[in-house]
Formats: structure tokens, C-alpha cells, sequence
């Protein structure tokens, strides 16, 4: 994109600023005119606010204006003014708004050139309220008029700001923009209010002037530069410009408040875009809605000017300002303001692209469901090459290939999967069975994600494409397959995918989210096509549509179909291209049929032996997949965890029965305790707990549940049980006090039948290996004495009819909304205890907890930061949240019953299903 590495510069014109007439020149002042309260605090304490409110009352209204005060400072007291190094007076002082704090005052100049110069002169000395008030005397008022001097008010610079027709000199002294939309730093109306900047929304529009009603309507204009006079003329009135466009837009403004618009410093070149300001996203958004792809005429200064077919883009501020600095950074981003793509697909309905088919409903919602679900789950085959080469500025987006590796740095294809960058490269996934729709749609509901994959793959394989064309035809030998995730604002360069790598025939199919793809005729660029693709369709482009067309996808956050704003959301597509080998015959398909697929060394399970009982030391070593997206988000979220699930959260009841059943007196491990959210229920039941969990912040929650414990234990001594084994009421306070440790549930540290039961509540789920899940269970019945019982509760694939949460498949991320205010908190805390674990967030992270909020790069707000600092965890700007996502492993029913058969020395009690939870009861009998 051309304007990448241009730096743009943007002035804005507020509600406020009304334009000038010709002859003269204006001068806004903004900041500081209200009067410090200090002078309050000399009053006793006891006079109460009502007394403040009537000093500021009396100050401003009674003893004088600040417009006569201003009047008096600037225009008719001569020496002040030139002790200020200003040059000229003012020939008028008014103030607009009508009470404190005065953000809106404007000086008025005999010409511009007078205003201009004395805004250099303000700018240049940094002219404060206080230097500009000291010369004032308060007459007759006796109390304060020691205060009406130069401590009484602000000592930082007043911001003047030249409000002119004529375009700003371009000498470098006024080479000044007045801010940049994002890091807008300024006050609006309110003093101080930042909340209503950080409101304010931006829409970029371009389209403003059509040229060809331009170049049609003016006979003089000027073939070469493109340039009409009439549109000159409209540019060269910057401000009627924008009051023009603030007119228009003026009904979109819930606000009252009004509109701001961003003007293009460079005013001697035709600005066809610019954004504007709304107060709430809701107006910005709206105005997206209703004029996308319309057009309007300006009316400025009695003149009417038409503009082309306008595209609004709403722009998402604060996002970019962190997120997109890094990649800015990396020359892969463009520059922040810079034009998105300024198209509305409805424009070139009409132009074919031969040799392309767009098929809906490629696939149905289950195996778009599922799909989604492994593509993007914990079991995605991330390598770690491939990311890499995504990262080099080449390819920003995520893409794993699977069966031969596309090299983007050659535009060709790694033929010899020997190569080292093939290490990589998974198979194609292929199917076991026969091929049916309904076998495809089985699979999808029963969560077989990399079944349906290898299942569409085959599907594409023998589709009729163009069946009623006579160019139908299928492409057999599909056996590369490039999975792309494109997030919001990310896309494709143009191209055309390289000949010689790849036969005929290119297939892509979407996931989640359409888009709108753009071809190009490659021998006339400005004949295009924009096709939308929604999602589970698959696009065919073969002949022309391949080697004739460019195909890209615009990075931009919305697209527009059909005169709608679609806002664009994650996409995952799956190309499937037949890769050549340098005679121009397919390549040898590569295929497997063991899931997930895995590349390289580990060449899917086919060399891992025999399984045998025996489970290696390594094969327990924490996965990395645990220590991210486990381990790593409950130190993060424990905080929150615990006051929003732990303390307030439901006990699953057939864990408290089981509680309640063992006899009084009994030690109970609570392994993987967490918050400790059991321990009262085992002290209820007149038993002791000790517990265990690998995070170290969610067992510090767990010391405070014996303090928030305050129901009295009332049960009856259960007379099945013999006195000697009855326990005696407990000592206030002794019993509900938890041992706790922290510790993997791989190694328990406690001694070989040491404890009478043991519970293993939402645990096991987190456990991404069968290996690790036998051993779970193993380390169980091995701290429970014989004859104790053992309750295990873990999440289950199936879940109620009614239950919000789905899972798509066994394998998968579940998503936890973890609000900053609970995670600065732990922060904080973890810091100040010196904690060291794996789980320590990254250096980076440091940055947000050791210094104050406010001391934070202005810009980033808190949760933006943690977004930065988690790196496995997402900021959502709408909702102010840091998404964390949790690794779990649904059980089947039967499951983990099937585990504990392998298992010695214990069987099986009972089993059963309770709110989405599949539970087992063993007795230890070893
Ligand atoms: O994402 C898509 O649909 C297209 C991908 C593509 O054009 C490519 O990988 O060459
Ligand atoms: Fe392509």
C-alpha cells in the first residue's frame, strides 16, 4: 500500500469554532482559566462545599468576568501585553461558554497574519493563565482580591489555536498540528474529561468529491494533475469544507455535543478522506450504516459539490494505538490514519470474472462448528517455522500448511519434503472410511473436527465445480492445503498464486467470517471485481479467474455488501491447491490419518511403539499447551476467579453428598483445590481438609476461605459410625483452618495412603495428555488409604439442551473474560511476594505492575497492557476485557470410567452425569 511509510498529519476544527470571515483572524484559547481552589482551603474546613461553590460563585460572576478580565489583560492594557512578547491586541475577547472552566475563548485579530503571529508568540513564551492575569486588580472586592493574581490560576500553558479560511503558512514556525486523531491530547469541552475523549469514536470517510463529476462539469480542469478548479476551490476553504461535512453529519450526534472533523494538513493537495469524531461508537457506527456507499452534496458558501459514492470506515482508536504501534514498527501496518481501502462492493456488481465460482453453503454449520473448533483450538498444529516465517513481514497473518510447505520468500513450493523447512509441515489429514455426507455430518456433531477435515478435503477432491458451465470440472489431485486465520483489519496482498507452483484449480473455503475478495484483471488493474464470500462457502477459481485475475483481501476491519457494513470477525480459510512438481505434474499426495496431525520428527504416532503401561517421566513433564493456557491463566485470573466463581460459585451437589457421606473426622486431599471452594463443605461435614494446586495465587485465596468460613458446624455425629471414630466438636477456629500446598497433581506430595478420601473436582479437564490423565488418577488412589473413596468430577463433551456452553469438539479453548481490575490486583500482589514460577508473566509484563496506572504510556489502558503482557490472551476493545483461554479436554461419557479399568487398585463405585459434569466414585483397594 503506497501511503505505508507516509506520515499524515491531521487537524481538527471542534463544534465550537465558528468560521472566521475573511478580513480577520482568530484565536482560540483553551486550559486553565479556572482559579486554582486553594484560596478555598484558607476558609476553615467547616465552611462546607456550599460556602466553596459561592466563593467560586462570587469570583466569577460578581467581581468580574473573565471576559473582562481577558479584555482588560490583552487588549487594553499595552505594556502587559508586550511584557508577554504579544505582539498585537486583541480587537475582541469573547467568552463562549458560559461558565467555568472556559475551554472555549476567542480572541479576535484585525487580519489573520496579526492572529497567526501572535499564536507563534503564544506557543513560543508558553503563555500561562497566571502570567496573563497578573496585571489584574479586583477593585472593590477586599476578601480575595490578593488571590485574583497570578497564583490564583493555572500554571500551564494556555493552548492557542488559529482558526483561519486562509491555508496556515508553511513557514516551520506554524508547522504545527493540532493533534493526530488517536493520541488526542487536548481538552474538548469539558475540563479535564478525559472519559469523554476516551469516548470519542472515529469514522474515516473518503469519496468526499466525485471526480468525474468534476472533470465533466469543468472545462478548464486540468487533465494532468486531475484537479478541477471547482474542487480546488472547495479545498482551498478548508473550514468551509468541514463545516460543510459537519453540517451533514450534524443529525447523527446524540450527543449534543457535536462533530469533529480531521482535516489533512497538506492543503494544497486534494484530500478526497478524513475522519471524523463522534461522541459514542454508537453515532460513529450509525453513520457508517447510513451512508455507506452514498452520495451527498456539500453546500459551502452558497456553492453545492457532489461527492462520489462515499465509504465509511468506523475506526477503532484505541486498538490501533497499541497493537498496531508494534506492527507499525514492523513496516507491516500501515500508518495509523492512513486510508483503508476506500470500496464498497456494490460499485462493480457487474463485471464477470470468468472462471470464477462462488458455491454457499459449501458446508453446513456443524462442520463449519467444528472445524473452527480444531483450527483454533489446542490441538492446531502450530509450526513453530511457519509462524516464524509469518512473522518476517512477509505474511502477517497466522498460516500452517499441511502436506508441502508454500514458501512465501520464494514464492514457490518446498517440493522435497526432506528439506528443513518441510520439518514443519503436517500431512494432509485423510479419511478412514467412505466418503457420505451423512458420515461428514456425524462427525461433525460428535466432535470429530479432524475427521470432517480430511472429509471436506475429500469432498473437494471429487466436486463437480461449474458442473453447468461447460468448464465443469474436478481437481483429483488436491494435495496441498494452506490454512490462513485472518483476524479483524488483516488480509492478503494482491497476487496471482504462482504458476508453475500450483496447477489449475484453486479452492478456498471460509470459516466463521466472510469477506469481500478483490480480483484485478492482472493486464488492467482498474477493472476489478469485488465478490463477497460468505462463510461455509468455497470459491473455485480456475482458468482466467486463476492466471488472468489478482486475487486479494483489503486489511481492514468491515467490509460492505450490499450497501451493508458487515464488521468483519476472525476468518479461517482453507485453500486446497494441487502443488506441481518443476515438470508440471502433481506432487505425491502425503496424507495421514492419525489426529491431530503432526509434523516433522514426531511423524504421527506411527513410531511411538506399542502402548505400554508403564508412563515415562517425560511423558508427565508439563505441555506447554497446560503451562499457557492453564497454569499460566489461573495465576493470572485468581483474584477473579475466586470473588466472582469460588466464593460465590455453586458446590456440584453430588460432591457435598459425597463430603457429607465419609465419616466425621476423615482427611480429605483436595487435589487441585483452587480457591479452596470445597473446604468449607468438607468442614461442614465435620472432616479436614488439605489441599493442593499448582497455582500459587489461587491457593492464596484459599488461606482467606477459613476467615470467610463462618458457618458453625451443626451436623450430627453419624451414628453408623463407632464411637472411637467419632471426633469430638472442634475448637472455634482450630478445624476450618486448610493445609495447603502447592503442587502438580502429577506428584501429590503426600505420603502413600495418608488421607481417608480424596476429591478432584474441575481438574481433570485441564490435563492435555491420556498420560497425564492416568497418572492423575493413579496419584489419587495412591495418597488414599484402602477402603477410602476417591470423587472426581470433570467437564463433559456433552452438555444440556439448555446449557450456554457448547463444545464442538473433545479438544478445545474455552474462553474466560478476565476484567483488569482483578488482574492489576494480582499483579501487584504477586510481585510484592517475590513469587517465582513458570507462570510469571513476561518481562514485558513488568512494566504494568511495578508502575502506577497512571504513570503508564498514556495511551494503553490497563487491559490493553495485560492483553500485551499475557501473550496468549486477547484485549476485546468493546467489551474492556483480556480474553484468556483455557485449555480443556471434554470427557466422553464412559470416559473416565475407560481410565480407571487400566488402573490398579481400585474400581469403580458409581458414576453419572451432574451439570455438565461427568463424575466417577472409586473405592481404593490396593
Ligand atoms: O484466504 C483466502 O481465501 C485466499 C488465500 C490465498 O489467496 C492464498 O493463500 O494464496
Ligand atoms: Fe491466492
Amino acid at each position: 500500500m503506497s501511503g505505508a511509510s507516509q506520515k499524515q498529519k491531521f487537524r481538527s476544527v471542534l463544534p465550537h469554532e465558528p468560521l472566521p470571515t475573511e478580513e480577520n483572524g482568530f484565536l482560540h484559547l483553551q486550559g486553565g482559566f479556572e482559579p486554582k481552589k486553594q484560596q478555598d482551603k484558607k476558609k476553615s474546613k467547616d465552611d462546607g462545599a456550599d460556602e466553596k461553590q459561592n466563593i467560586k460563585d462570587y469570583y466569577w460572576k460578581e467581581t468580574t468576568s473573565l471576559e473582562q478580565a481577558l479584555v482588560n489583560s490583552l487588549s487594553t492594557q499595552e505594556q502587559h501585553y508586550k511584557s508577554l512578547h504579544i505582539p498585537f491586541p486583541a480587537q475582541a475577547v469573547q467568552v463562549l461558554d458560559p461558565s467555568p472552566p472556559f475551554t472555549k475563548i476567542r480572541l479576535q485579530y484585525q487580519s489573520p497574519e496579526q492572529a497567526h503571529q501572535v499564536m507563534i508568540a503564544w506557543r513560543k513564551y508558553k503563555i500561562t493563565p497566571s502570567q496573563l492575569f497578573s496585571n489584574i486588580s479586583l477593585g472593590d472586592c477586599d476578601d480575595i482580591e490578593n488571590n485574583w493574581s497570578s497564583s490564583a490560576f493555572g500554571s500551564h500553558a494556555t493552548q492557542a489555536t488559529m482558526i483561519t479560511q486562509i491555508p496556515m503558512p508553511q513557514s516551520s514556525a506554524s508547522a504545527w498540528t493540532r493533534s493526530n486523531p488517536p493520541k488526542f491530547r487536548r481538552l474538548l469541552h469539558e475540563h479535564n474529561d478525559a472519559k469523554e475523549r476516551s469516548e470519542t469514536r472515529y469514522v474515516y470517510i473518503t469519496g468526499l468529491v466525485d471526480p468525474n463529476v468534476i472533470d465533466a462539469d469543468n472545462d478548464e480542469s486540468n487533465e494532468k494533475d486531475g484537479n478541477g478548479s471547482e474542487e480546488e476551490s472547495f479545498w482551498k476553504q478548508p473550514h468551509a469544507v468541514l463545516e460543510a461535512i459537519r453540517q451533514k453529519f450534524k443529525g447523527y450526534d446524540s450527543s449534543g455535543d457535536g462533530i469533529e472533523t480531521f482535516l489533512n494538513k497538506k492543503q494544497n493537495q486534494l484530500i478526497r478522506s478524513l475522519h471524523i469524531g463522534m461522541r459514542s461508537a454508537s453515532d460513529a457506527q450509525k453513520i457508517v450504516q447510513a451512508l455507506q456507499g452514498q452520495t451527498v452534496v456539500w453546500e459551502y458558501n452558497g456553492q453545492r459539490l457532489q461527492s462520489d459514492a462515499l465509504f465509511l470506515d468506523y475506526v477503532s482508536v484505541t486498538q490501533r494505538s497499541v497493537k498496531k504501534s508494534k506492527a507499525r514498527a514492523d513496516g507491516v501496518e500501515p500508518e495509523r490514519g492512513e486510508a483503508s481501502r476506500p470500496d464498497c462492493t456494490s460499485t462493480t456488481a457487474s463485471i464477470e470474472v470468468p472462471g470464477l465460482q462462488v458455491i454457499e453453503n459449501y458446508l453446513t454449520q456443524a462442520q463449519e462448528e467444528v472445524l473452527m473448533a480444531i483450527l483454533t483450538g489446542p490441538q492446531a498444529p502450530w509450526a513453530p517455522n511457519q509462524q516464524n516465517m509469518s512473522q518476517t513481514g512477509d505474511v502477517k497473518r497466522k498460516v500452517q500448511h499441511y502436506g508441502y510447505v508454500f514458501d512465501y520468500k520464494t514464492a514457490d513450493v518446498l517440493r522435497d519434503r526432506t528439506e528443513p523447512g518441510h520439518s514443519d509441515c503436517p500431512p494432509m489429514p485423510t479419511m478412514d472410511g467412505e466418503l457420505t455426507e451423512n458420515g461428514l455430518e456425524e462427525d461433525a456433531k460428535t466432535g470429530k473436527g479432524w475427521e470432517v477435515l480430511a472429509g471436506v478435503v475429500e469432498k473437494t477432491r471429487r466436486c463437480q465445480f461449474n458442473a453447468n458451465k461447460s468448464t465443469g470440472t474436478t481437481y483429483p489431485n488436491l494435495n496441498q492445503l494452506t490454512i490462513n486465520y485472518y483476524k479483524p483489519g488483516e488480509g492478503i496482498g494482491s497476487h496471482v498464486d504462482t504458476p508453475p507452483a500450483f496447477g489449475d484449480g484453486l479452492i478456498s473455503i471460509s470459516l466463521n467470517g466472510g469477506i469481500v475478495m478483490e480480483f484485478r484483471k492482472v493486464d488492467s488493474p482498474s477493472t476489478k471485481k469485488l465478490v463477497y464470500l460468505p462463510p461455509r462457502s468455497a470459491v473455485l477459481m480456475s482458468g482466467p479467474a486463476r492466471y488472468e485475475w489478482e486475487h486479494m483481501i483489503v486489511t481492514r476491519r468491515t467490509d460492505c455488501h450490499n450497501g451493508q457494513v458487515l464488521p468483519r470477525k476472525l476468518r479461517v480459510s482453507l485453500t486446497l491447491r494441487t502443488a506441481l512438481t518443476l515438470e508440471g505434474a502433481p506432487l505425491p499426495l502425503v496424507e495421514s490419518n492419525k489426529f491431530p496431525p503432526v509434523w516433522g520428527s514426531q511423524s504421527g504416532g506411527d513410531d511411538q511403539g506399542d502402548n505400554s503401561n508403564a508412563i515415562t517421566t517425560a511423558a508427565l513433564a508439563t505441555p506447554a499447551t497446560e503451562r499457557d493456557h492453564v497454569h499460566a491463566v489461573y495465576d493470572a485470573i485468581a483474584t477473579q476467579w475466586h470473588h466472582t466463581r469460588g466464593k460465590r460459585g455453586v458446590l456440584w451437589p453430588g460432591a457435598t453428598q459425597f463430603l457429607q457421606r465419609l465419616p466425621r473426622g476423615s482427611v480429605v486431599a483436595d487435589v487441585g483445590c483452587g480457591d479452596g471452594k470445597y473446604f468449607p463443605a468438607v468442614w461442614e461435614a465435620g472432616s479436614y481438609v488439605i489441599g493442593t494446586d499448582i497455582s500459587r495465587p489461587l491457593l492464596e485465596t484459599a488461606f482467606g476461605v477459613a476467615g470467610e468460613h463462618t458457618k458453625p458446624n451443626t451436623s450430627e455425629p453419624n451414628p453408623n459410625i463407632p464411637e472411637t471414630r467419632q471426633v469430638n466438636e472442634h475448637r472455634e477456629g482450630l478445624r476450618d483452618r486448610p493445609a495447603v500446598a502447592v503442587a502438580d497433581c502429577m506428584h501429590v506430595p503426600l505420603r502413600t495412603s495418608s488421607v481417608d478420601a480424596a476429591i478432584c473436582i474441575a481438574v481433570m479437564h485441564h490435563l492435555s495428555t491420556p498420560e497425564r490423565r492416568v497418572r492423575c488418577i493413579e496419584e489419587l488412589v495412591r495418597i488414599v488409604q484402602p477402603g477410602g473413596t476417591i470423587n472426581i468430577q470433570a467437564w463433559a463433551m456433552e452438555q444440556e439442551q439448555n446449557s450456554r456452553r457448547r463444545f464442538a469438539a473433545p479438544d478445545v479453548f474455552v474462553p474466560f473474560n478476565a476484567q483488569p481490575k482483578y488482574l492489576e490486583k494480582v499483579e501487584w500482589n504477586k510481585n510484592k511476594n517475590n513469587t517465582t514460577s513458570d507462570s510469571q508473566p513476561p518481562e514485558s509484563g513488568k512494566k504494568a505492575s511495578e508502575e502506577k496506572p497512571d504513570a503508564m504510556e498514556e495511551q494503553k489502558s490497563v487491559a490493553e497492557l495485560y492483553s500485551e503482557q499475557y501473550t496468549k490472551a486477547d484485549y476485546d476493545e468493546r467489551k474492556g476485557l483480556v480474553v484468556f483461554q483455557r485449555y480443556c479436554h471434554m470427557y466422553r461419557k464412559g470416559e473416565l470410567e475407560q481410565i480407571i479399568e487400566g488402573i490398579g487398585g481400585a474400581t469403580l463405585v458409581e458414576s453419572g452425569y451432574e451439570s455438565g459434569n461427568h463424575f466417577v466414585i472409586i473405592e481404593v483397594t490396593k
